[in-house]
């Protein structure tokens, strides 16, 4: 379906026991949509085969109406994947770093650089743009990941945790960044354990508990499915819905 950014059907993975379990899962294109659910749910493994890093068992992935298993360079050409623990080259410059990236992609460095500029600026790293990464905090890393994900312009951005270890001024680039993307059209898909992120950043929620997705809506909907009144938390859906902590 065109007017899907990323369309999941009866997607199952084992690891000797299922992980992913027959899960149906929708975005719509320029949507915000958070993906919950406890430790060991099935979520990092989820987006593994959303984003063509993991061969399903069985079922289809679409990106942007393009079969990931078919064709899966033009699927990946729609989308960045920020895993929860990215990896970026020590011995380069942040600006190096996207060069290469930009490279990977068939950007060539000049058409690369004004965006480049743009991402290290949005994020806060420009004053840092001539410095080799090894020097970078955690958080800096992550950060230059998240523009190195940003930079072939995908419409689709799906991130895992991509909150986690940022302390505040960090994590409200990274938040504007994403409402941003949204804001131009682009969708976002992410994780977290931060029920807060989800509860103030995404239109509609899924929670997916045993790799199978339990419950999904907003977060009027959910508190609806989950019996509780109108000022019921994210927290209280949650718990409710999984009879486990966040
Ligand atoms: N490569 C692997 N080999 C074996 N088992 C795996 C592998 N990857 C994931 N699993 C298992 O699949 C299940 C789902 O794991 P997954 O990482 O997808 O969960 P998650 O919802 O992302 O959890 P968390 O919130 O802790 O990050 C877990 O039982 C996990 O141990």
């Amino acid at each position: 379906m065109r007017d899907h950014a990323l369309r999941l059907q009866s997607l199952s993975k084992s690891f000797g026991r299922p992980a992913v379990d027959q899960l149906d899962l929708a975005v719509r294109r320029g949507e915000f949509y958070a993906l919950l659910g406890p430790n060991g749910a099935g979520k990092t493994t989820t987006l593994r085969m959303a984003t063509g890093l993991l061969a399903p068992d069985s079922g289809s992935v679409e990106v942007l109406g393009v079969d990931m298993l078919q064709d899966p360079a033009a699927a990946k050409r729609h989308l960045a994947y920020l895993p929860d623990e990215p990896m970026v080259y020590a011995k380069l410059k942040p600006t190096e770093y996207l060069e290469f990236v930009a490279g990977l992609w068939g950007i060539s460095a000049e058409e690369a650089e004004p965006r480049a500029r743009q991402l290290l600026d949005w994020l806060d790293l420009s004053q840092h743009a001539n410095e080799l990464t090894e020097g970078f905090s955690r958080g800096m890393k992550q950060k230059l990941a998240l523009a190195g994900a940003l930079i072939h312009a995908p419409q689709l951005l799906i991130l895992d945790e991509p909150l986690t270890g940022l302390d505040a001024a960090a994590a409200r680039q990274v938040k504007d960044l994403l409402q941003q993307h949204v804001a131009d059209g682009g969708t976002v898909v992410l994780t977290t354990h931060i029920l807060e992120v989800a509860e103030r950043l995404a239109e509609r929620i899924g929670v997916i508990r045993a790799g199978r997705l339990i419950a999904e809506g907003t977060l009027d909907e959910l508190r609806a499915l989950a019996g509780l009144g109108a000022d019921g938390t994210l927290e209280d859906v949650f718990l409710q819905l999984t009879g486990v902590p966040a």
